[in-house]
């Protein structure tokens, strides 16, 4: 109910984003500015485009439903503190009950990533992010020591790859329950979230595409990857920027166990045959007007440790609830820079300390300009047979967990086979087993 409330309730999906549209008209920065530099950065050998750190909201427009929504964010509503003051000067000026306030810090994490950094600047980072996890489960990295070159011909080849006809992308499609990869269009990401609810879900798939992969690792018991043949240096790009991602995954999470107060290597026994996927997402440009409630990403929470997310341009927007009132938080574009947020496997885990917070990609204005969207997600995740069991440090004051413990691939599959019903196969698709 809570995730159909935030999608029907809101009076028309369409209308849902258009309104979030001239919300944000009134933010700090305007929507049109931002869009033109978003498309700047969608060409083929651009990466994220420049844009400074803002927010904005959407305040008004979800007053009606305000009262059927429970307070997930509440720890996220708290008032700016010298981390969030220090990663944006804008919010030191903001008095405490604003609700455009961000709650999505900038995070400097050069000091992970260097052997000879400080080590109180590496404490300093450490908490910054602990407190951005236990807050809004949001934020933005630099300095994150991923290669560039890596990046951005990734972005590139994932570009030439969505800009194909049909036929030659279908040709990767067939996402089985065995094979949760590959080509897929169709998928209601806002389903996945009912389902851990035991709530109906909304049908209207996402106005999206999407490629996936998963592990190389054959200990992670997931099947070889399928990768596409055309373009022809899509398979090398891919797997390298999987690579580069896995490391920062663990980076994160070490940093994350030292913020829960645990030795650093904590989650290495727990992640060191994960299943954590990579997808390529394509938003393709929309000239006529959606059905009611659809969304270019309906309204979700990912679904497992973390996330590490490159986005091209505007429209992936943060829930925040303030005083009652739903507002949508604009996540800040930062050049070259990784949005990172929380699971759900990741909030269950640590007994709701970390937050996994519902987000969504909102329709662009219908204006007559090309408002293709591109993204690059890495969805960590844990090993698949882990039992994963509260946070010895998360647990309350009795020792006690608001949760049993779960196996974390039966979590995840959970999760993905509900917001896939549109998409799956029943046989694998014979072509590819070969492969
Ligand atoms: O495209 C984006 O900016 C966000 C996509 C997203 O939230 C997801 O795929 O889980
Ligand atoms: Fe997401």
């Amino acid at each position: 109910f809570f995730d159909m409330g935030g999608i029907g309730g809101l009076g028309g999906g369409g209308g849902q984003g258009h309104d979030a549209w001239s919300a944000l008209k009134d933010g700090a920065d305007s929507v049109a500015r931002k869009w033109h530099e978003a498309k700047k950065g969608m060409g083929k050998s651009t990466a994220m485009p420049a844009a400074s750190p803002t927010t904005s909201h959407g305040g008004d427009m979800a007053a009606g439903i305000a009262a059927k929504m429970k307070s997930n964010m509440s720890k996220g509503s708290k008032a700016n503190d010298k981390t969030r003051a220090k990663a944006n000067t804008n919010a030191a000026k903001k008095p405490e009950a604003d609700s455009s306030a961000p709650t999505i810090p900038v995070i400097d994490i050069s000091s992970l990533r260097s052997s000879s950094a400080a080590a109180s600047s590496r404490t300093e980072t450490i908490s910054a992010i602990n407190h951005a996890c236990s807050n809004s489960g949001f934020f933005v990295i630099t300095n994150h020591g991923v290669d560039q070159e890596v990046m951005d011909s990734t972005w590139s080849i994932v570009y030439d790859f969505f800009s194909q006809d049909e036929e030659a992308k279908m040709e990767w499609a067939g996402m089985t329950e065995e094979y949760p990869y590959g080509y897929e269009k169709g998928e209601v990401l806002s389903a996945g979230k009912s389902e851990e609810n035991g709530e109906a879900a909304d049908s209207k798939p996402d106005i999206k595409e999407t490629f996936t992969i998963g592990p190389s690792n054959p200990a992670s018991g997931m099947p070889a990857r399928i990768l596409p043949t055309s373009p022809a240096t899509f398979a090398t790009k891919i797997e390298a920027y999987y690579s580069e991602l896995e490391t920062l995954h663990d980076v994160l999470l070490s940093a994350m166990a030292e913020g829960m107060g645990l030795p650093a290597d904590w989650f290495e026994s727990k992640t060191d045959h994960h299943i954590s996927a990579l997808r390529t997402l394509n938003y393709p440009n929309q000239d006529t007007p959606p059905e009611p409630g659809q969304l270019r990403a309906g309204a979700h929470t990912d679904y497992g440790t973390v996330t590490i997310l490159r986005s091209g341009g505007p429209g992936l927007q943060v829930k925040k609830d303030v005083a009652d009132v739903t507002t949508w938080v604009d996540v800040p574009m930062v050049e070259n820079a990784f949005i990172i947020n929380l699971g759900d496997l990741m909030r269950r885990w640590t007994n709701d300390k970390y937050s996994s917070t519902l987000h969504r990609v909102v329709n662009p204005p219908l204006d007559g300009a090309d408002h293709r969207r591109q993204s690059m997600a890495f969805f960590g995740n844990a090993n698949p047979d882990l039992l994963v069991e509260t946070i010895p440090t998360c647990r309350d004051e009795n020792g006690k967990s608001k949760y049993e413990p779960i196996v974390a691939k039966d979590f995840l599959m959970m999760k993905h086979l509900a917001s896939t019903k549109n998409v799956i196969k029943e046989e694998p698709k014979a072509q590819h087993e070969e492969l």
